[in-house]
Formats: structure tokens, sequence, C-alpha cells
């Protein structure tokens, strides 16, 4: 069979490339807001939140620059949080704690306790840290504003005590919503250091293709022209508004989905038919570790409303009641106790304020007012084969 990848692991969405291209300048400016932190540490205490859309690369230049800071000193530390995963202040508290490696107890301690803990063995082993807190307005919309306050202030007592200061705090958010809700305190302490990252352009697009190309495939398995095309319906363009364009995610799940039918195919290059398919089949909006962090049940649920939505194929909404008995059905399958109707309602909730499906209330057509769900903006196919892979590998089956 022939060969298309040397390196898939380079297009998975984790991967940190060699070279950022078009990212240089925010780097640049990372490292100079950071290199008194880096030089004296402990001298000074740098606060920078970065803001842009999804996918301009905003947490792979903050994980880089945290490989840069650790390369230049041992006693630095770079730690990075995922608020979409830990959204209250004690998990975000333990989660720094695990990536320390300082054994912070499960449950039992309140969060002044934790963060006693945190300080102290911080302190001991004479480290500083560098905290990027990812999507951080989780962390503000779900347990308020005061969590954030608390995070920002991370150790100034102590320094009040004659200590150091230990953290150096990076803030990544899609815009500065989540700063207009802080105290005016914490706003004036947090500061208004800024970098900003625009969406990609088409070219800019194609070069971070390229750079991923060459790391991930086979120099015959494509064309520059290949990567031009996923660059032309990844790339910003004035005359379409569309949330998704200037996405480097997008346009790298698009080439690594177009590689893997070429290579599942037994095609000997990349070829622009199978970027067609993959176009059509990769996920916009819905990121596929954001799905794996729903409850089962709230998965269940969601392959359920796609199976309803798939059985519908005439019509953009299904009642809430179908996509009801369409998961019961499932749980059946599964060989799993059904949640209860009111937990329903709560998943339907949370699947459409995280943007997975969106909701309304039928119009006076239908008898009563039953709640209507569809997904307009997602490959329905894709999303059914990735979470039934999703829900059988949490349950083994
Ligand atoms: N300049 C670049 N060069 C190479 N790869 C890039 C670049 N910018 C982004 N990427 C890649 O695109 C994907 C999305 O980037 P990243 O996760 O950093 O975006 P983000 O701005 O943090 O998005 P989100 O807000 O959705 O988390 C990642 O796989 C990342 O490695």
């Amino acid at each position: 069979m022939p060969r298309i990848f040397k390196n898939e692991a380079a297009l998975t969405p984790e991967y940190i490339p060699g070279k950022l291209p078009h990212r240089e300048e925010q780097l640049k400016q990372l490292e100079a807001y950071f290199s008194g932190f880096l030089e004296n540490p402990g001298s000074m205490y740098p606060k920078v939140i970065l803001i842009g859309r999804p996918g301009s690369g905003k947490t792979v230049t903050s994980r880089k620059f945290g490989n840069h800071a650790m390369k230049l000193s041992n006693m630095v530390r770079y730690v990075h949080v995922s608020c979409f995963l830990n959204r209250t202040l004690s998990s975000v508290l333990k989660d720094i704690g695990v990536q320390l490696n300082i054994a912070i107890p499960k449950r039992g301690y309140s969060t002044e306790e934790l963060l006693k803990m945190l300080l102290d063995m911080v302190r001991e082993k004479n480290i500083y840290a560098i905290v990027a807190l990812d999507d951080v307005f989780h962390l503000v919309n779900n347990s308020g504003p005061h969590a954030l306050g608390t995070l920002i202030r991370l150790g100034e007592e102590y320094v009040s005590r004659g200590d150091k200061y230990r953290f150096g705090i990076i803030l990544i958010s899609q815009d500065l919503s989540f700063r207009d809700q802080l105290d005016r305190s914490s706003q004036s302490s947090l500061g208004n250091t800024v970098i900003r990252f625009e969406p990609y352009t088409k070219d800019q697009i194609f070069e971070i293709l390229l750079v991923r190309a060459q790391e991930a495939l086979i120099d015959d398995a494509y064309d520059e022209e290949i990567l031009e095309m996923i660059a032309d319906v990844a790339g910003i363009d004035e005359k379409v508004l569309d949330d998704h364009r200037g996405d480097a995610r997008y346009a790298i799940d698009i080439l690594w989905r177009a590689s893997k039918l070429a290579e599942i195919k037994g095609a000997d290059r990349i070829l622009p038919e199978h970027v067609r398919e993959a176009i059509k089949n990769t996920l916009r909006g819905i990121r596929s570790d954001e799905l794996r962090m729903l409850p089962l049940h709230e998965k269940i649920f969601l392959l359920a409303i796609v199976k309803s939505l798939m059985k519908n194929p005439n019509s953009p909404y299904i009642p809430f009641g179908i996509a009801e008995d369409e998961y019961k059905m499932l749980c059946e399958q599964y060989n799993e106790e059904p949640r209860k109707h009111t937990q329903l309602w709560e998943y339907l909730r949370d699947l459409n304020l995280k943007g997975f499906v969106e909701t309304r209330t039928s119009s006076k057509g239908m008898r009563g007012r039953t709640t209507l769900v569809s997904i307009p903006s997602e490959p329905l196919m894709t999303l059914d084969e990735e979470l039934r892979r999703i829900i059988e590998g949490e349950l083994g089956t």
C-alpha cells in the first residue's frame, strides 16, 4: 500500500510544530513581557491576556512560549490549565498542583486551604510557575468573577510577607468580556497587557499547512495546490461571513481527513476529490476534545439528537420528545439505565449553552408548544461516527 504519512501525529490538534508561521510577533511579545520574570525569577509578576477567535493559535503559542521558558531556567515551570475542563477554583488549583507534582488532596479541604497548600509547596520547592488559564471565560461564567480574582492575586499576600513572586499568569480567551465582570481591584491588578490574535488569511493558512504537511506527509503525497484548495475554504474572506474562517484547526483537520481518505482508498497521493469529501466531513464549530468531555449520558443524548435528525432528513428540527425516545432506545442498546426526563432537559440546556445544538419553541402550527432541536452547522454523519467512537470507547464495547 502506498504511504501518505511519514508522521501522522504532526496533524493532531495537540502537536506543537517546530515553527509557528505568522505568530512570531505574538511569541516575541510574550517573551518580552516575561523577560524580567525569567531573567530574575520572582522579581515581578507578569500578567498577560491573549485574545482571538477559535483556531487563531493562542493555545499553541502559549505552550510554545512555555517550552521556551522552561529551557531558560530549571526553576521555572509552565502549567496549562483548560478552564473548559476545570470550571471551579478548587479544580483549577488541583490541576495546577498535579502539573507541578504537588500532592493536593482530592476532597475534604476548602479552596483557601488548597490555595495555602499550593503556595507553601511552591515556596518549599523553590519553583516559579507560569500558569496559563485557557478558555478562562468558562471559569468566570461558572464560578463567578471572584474565582478568577483569587487566581489573579495568586501569592501576592506572601510577597507582602517577604516571599518572592512565584507566579506569572497568561489568560486566554476569545474576547475581553470576562475582564469586564471582574471587580475593580482585580481589573486593575490584572492590568491591560493584551496580545491579539487575528484570524488567519488564506495565504497565512497556506503557509501553516505547508509547514505541517512537510512534517506529517511524504513529499510525493501532496501538491501545494491541494494545500491552496484547503486554504481557500479555511482562510478569511471579506465576501464570506463565516465564523469558522481564519481557523487553523479547521484547516489542519481537513488536511488530516483528506490524507486519511487517500490512505484508506489506497491512492498514492491526495487528490482534490479527497479534499472535497474531507471538507464535507469536517466538524466546524464543535471540537472532538470537547465532545469527549461531556458526561456519558449527555453524549448519548446528543447522539440521540443526531440520529433523530438523520432519520428526518427533510426537517431541520426534531421535537424534544423524538430525541427522548431515541435516547431510550440507545440506552437499551448500550445496556445503560436511562436518565430521567428532567435530567435530559438539563443536558439539552447545557448542549445549547455550549453551542452543540440550537433550540427553539415550536410556532403556532404545531399542537401545543414543544421545544425543537437542530444542529445546523455540523455534518451529522461525522458527528454520529465521532460520538459512537467516543461512547463505545468509554463503555468498552
Ligand atoms: N501559526 C500556526 N502555525 C502552525 N499551527 C498553528 C498555528 N496557529 C494555529 N495552529 C494549529 O491550529 C490548531 C488550533 O490552534 P490553537 O488551539 O492554538 O487555537 P486557539 O486560538 O487556542 O483556539 P481555541 O480558542 O479554539 O482554543 C492547533 O492544532 C495549532 O497547532
